[in-house]
């Protein structure tokens, strides 16, 4: 399956308390940060470690340690800047890539208007970040950017996403790993996720 609804009963919990209709601005972006950290941890649960010797109070002692893995997170502008500083909460050695992608209203296409890579993709997990999966436009996008440019192991994190965003996923690549808070209803006649949150870069920066 490479849409993967956490079921967590943490993240069920947050995910509904930002579909309050008068949320504050903080607390939508206090929860976008708290389901980021706890999808991070769940998109990383197989990254291979290897045992290293620790120098531990009582002597030297075997431990985990993750085996040389190389992170870039990929925020799509705007909107995956609210799950940033979650997710380096837990990887704070990541280096970060950003992708700057507006729909158009009418086409509900993505538009590029901006992007800034790290080097060596190819060694590198990506794992890009923004809260809404609608269409999945913008998520197709950034990983063909990514594939373009090398990158292997694509994996992505969204607080909502639709069943047609889904789906246009899979199709376009089903090797990439999406672990999301809620699969929603639908898309409505603009392309907003029903029940969703309303407009996650509004939301998150205080525009309207
Ligand atoms: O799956 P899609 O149909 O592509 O829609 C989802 C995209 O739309 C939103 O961004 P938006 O274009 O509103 O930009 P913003 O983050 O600057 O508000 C959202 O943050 C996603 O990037
Ligand atoms: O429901 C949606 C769809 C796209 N972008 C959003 O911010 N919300
Ligand atoms: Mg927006």
């Amino acid at each position: 399956m490479a849409v993967i609804e956490v079921k967590h009963p943490l993240v069920k919990h947050k995910i509904g308390l930002m579909r309050e209709a008068d949320i504050s601005t903080k607390k939508f972006r206090e929860l976008t940060g708290e389901i980021a950290r706890l999808l991070a941890y769940e998109a990383t649960a197989d990254f291979p470690t290897e045992k290293v010797t620790i120098n531990c109070w009582s002597g030297p002692a075997e431990c985990d340690q993750i085996a040389g893995k190389k992170v870039t997170v990929v925020p799509i502008l705007r909107a995956g800047l609210g799950m940033l500083d979650g997710v380096l909460d837990i990887l704070p050695n990541a280096k970060v890539s950003v992708v700057g992608l507006a729909r158009d209203h009418e086409t509900l296409k993505p538009v590029n208007y901006f992007d800034k890579f790290v080097g060596s993709l190819e060694a590198r997990t990506a794992l890009i970040i923004d809260p809404m999966l609608a269409t999945a436009g913008s998520m197709i996008a950034t990983v063909d950017l990514l594939k373009a440019r090398g990158c292997k192991d694509v994996r992505a994190l969204v607080l909502v996403a639709a069943p047609e965003g889904v789906k246009a996923l899979q199709e376009a690549h089903p090797d990439v790993r999406c672990w999301t808070a809620a699969i929603d209803s639908h898309l409505n006649d603009v392309g907003y996720i029903i029940p969703g949150l309303g407009d996650a870069g509004d939301k998150i920066f205080g525009t309207t």
